[in-house]
């Protein structure tokens, strides 16, 4: 009965709840500059970095017991005077922050580089990439971090009282002093800290269940029951057909079954050829000069301890509007690098290149084209897809999620037209009954058709493909390669980075050969293919001949 006596004791419960304050919100300002750090720890300027760096060494290098001392004693004569609990909050703040960068910075770093550059591509700035990409990814990492820095903070908050912080030990150690019953007094404070870090445990539960990407995907399929109730297999979506123009509210058609097999080409009136044929006909506005230039263009890449590797060596070269350009050379001959030139994803060294007039992410300054402080707004304006070798849709959401992304992020489109619009590219792309699934659950070859919806998703005047087909089976290229052939039949202006022969023979209207940096042979596809005049091209195509 005794110990019921304590465990209710306003002076201990007081205690109790002054540690519960300075510990929220000494940890909200510590993450909040933790997370600041940990940008900071990785900026490219060493100053930055360097700043961060010493920071993050002093603080975890000294004991807080000496961090709260000096704040309360050393900051008056400097004629800062502040209470004890605000000294509390900012000491205990300032230190986690250090320990909070660390743990925040892993966590940034855990998230693949691809997934940001992807996010690039798609217009997206980077404030919006961190909120929208990078944190909600990293989060699942650092969240069981953040608990455990939570829970020490709590039962640290003892140390306070060395700046006279009657928080809840401290409160105990006085009770003890006048009735000596250390057993039942340190019991009831012992189990009042256990009930609050069981809560923050608990806590933790509950977030790391709401940041699971599979869990979320899951609740958004109907349970069993509802699946018996409705005879519906799978989640099923109003899907507009392209002809009512994506108005919304049109009338609709349900996804089907299951069971039905994904078309192995859009139908004619697939959302994915008007599209194609929309921008084919903005970018025939345009028809007497080429939709993108290349003029002189150099790149080269500083490696650490070895110098400048030349990657590109004066690139010319042409594209006009609707045109189906394939890109082709050994590895290393710097094709990717090029199609990351043309929009911008890559700065250039020397030269220039024009995507409809314009210089993608410059200005002149001077007389000479520097790189602009509005990138993300340049990229988005210029209105380029890309897609790349490795897919690189975003883990942490759905098909839909990935498709309406930048729609309602970089363009402003409402949530529901975005959704509409995706619904249709997803059927456009034979992907309607994966609307939920995670690309984690997706094949190789059902990840690149969400990631070409996706690029589309956009609008886009020009479509650039890494490699869209390299890292498939060769039994998946086929349903990608169909999604493009019939984007090119539409009249979309496509730049192809492909081994695919094939492909390139029957789609595109030229093949450009590229070869250690340089241009060797650009004509037509067929002419290009079957009849090369360069001894370098005759090479590489026996050998892929040699392969296939
Ligand atoms: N960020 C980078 N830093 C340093 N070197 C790079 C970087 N990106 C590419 N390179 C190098 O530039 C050269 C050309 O790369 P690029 O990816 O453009 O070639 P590619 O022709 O597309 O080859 P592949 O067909 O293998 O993809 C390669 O030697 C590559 O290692």
């Amino acid at each position: 009965m005794e110990i019921v006596k304590y465990l209710t004791s306003v002076n201990l419960l007081t205690g109790l709840w002054i540690a519960i304050q300075i510990t929220a919100l000494a940890m909200v300002c510590g993450l909040a500059l933790g997370l600041a750090l940990a940008l900071m720890r990785m900026s490219k300027n060493p100053a930055i970095s360097g700043v961060a760096w010493v920071y993050i060494w002093i603080m975890r290098g000294t004991p807080i017991l000496l961090q709260l001392i000096f704040i309360f004693d050393a900051l008056p004569r400097l004629g800062i005077r502040l209470d004890p609990f605000t000294t509390a909050v900012i000491g205990f703040a300032l230190n986690e922050a250090a320990f909070a960068a660390e743990f925040i910075r892993g966590g940034l770093l855990s998230v693949k580089r691809n997934q940001s550059v992807a996010a690039s591509a798609l217009g997206m700035g980077p404030f919006i990439t961190l909120r929208r990409i990078i944190i909600p990814q990293a989060l699942r990492s650092i969240t069981p971090q953040i608990s455990n820095a939570t829970i020490s903070m709590l039962k640290g908050t003892s140390l306070a009282s060395v700046v006279f912080v009657n928080e809840l030990t401290f409160r105990a150690q006085q009770i003890v002093a006048t009735n000596f019953d250390f057993f039942t007094v340190f019991i009831a404070a012992a189990s009042l800290y256990l009930f609050t870090t069981t809560l923050i445990s608990l806590g933790q539960l509950v977030i790391e269940r709401r940041l699971d990407p599979e869990l979320r995907s899951l609740s958004k399929q109907p349970s069993i029951w509802e699946r018996w109730v409705t005879g519906v297999r799978t989640q099923h979506y109003e899907v507009v057909d392209a002809d009512d123009g994506g108005a919304a509210g049109g009338a609709g058609t349900t996804a089907a079954d299951s069971s039905k097999p994904a078309p192995a080409k859009p139908d004619d009136n697939s959302i994915i050829k008007v599209l194609a044929a929309s921008a084919s006909r903005s970018a025939r506005e345009t028809a007497d000069t080429p939709f993108v230039i290349c003029k002189n263009v150099h790149k080269a890449y500083h490696l650490r301890g070895r110098g400048d590797l030349e990657v590109l060596k004066g690139v010319d070269f042409e594209v006009h509007p609707g045109e189906v350009v394939a890109i082709l050379g050994a590895s290393g001959s710097g094709k990717s690098t090029l199609l990351r030139l043309i929009n911008h994803l890559e700065v250039l060294n020397d030269g220039e290149i024009l995507v409809e007039g314009k210089h993608v992410g410059y200005e002149r300054k001077r007389g000479k084209l520097v790189p602009t402080k509005h990138l993300a707004k340049a990229r988005a304006d210029a209105k380029i897809g890309m897609v790349f070798q490795s897919f690189d849709l975003f883990d942490h959401k759905t098909a839909l999620e990935n498709i309406m992304e930048a729609p309602i992020q970089v363009y402003g489109m409402k949530p529901q037209a975005a959704r509409e619009r995706a619904m249709q590219l997803l059927k456009g792309v034979g992907l309607e009954e994966h609307a939920d699934h995670l690309p984690m659950r997706l094949s190789g070859g059902q990840q690149q058709r969400v990631a070409i919806a996706r690029a589309l998703a956009t609008e886009p005047k020009l479509m650039l493909f890494d490699e869209p087909t390299s890292a498939l089976d060769p039994e998946l290229v086929g349903e990608v390669l169909a999604v493009m052939r019939s984007l090119a039949e539409a009249g979309m202006t496509m730049i192809v980075v492909t081994h695919e022969i094939n492909f390139a023979r029957d789609v595109a209207d030229r093949v450009v050969f590229m070869d250690k940096g340089v241009i060797v042979e650009d004509g037509p596809a067929r002419e290009v293919l079957t009849n090369p005049k360069e001894e370098r091209t005759k090479q590489f195509l026996r050998m892929v001949d040699r392969r296939d």
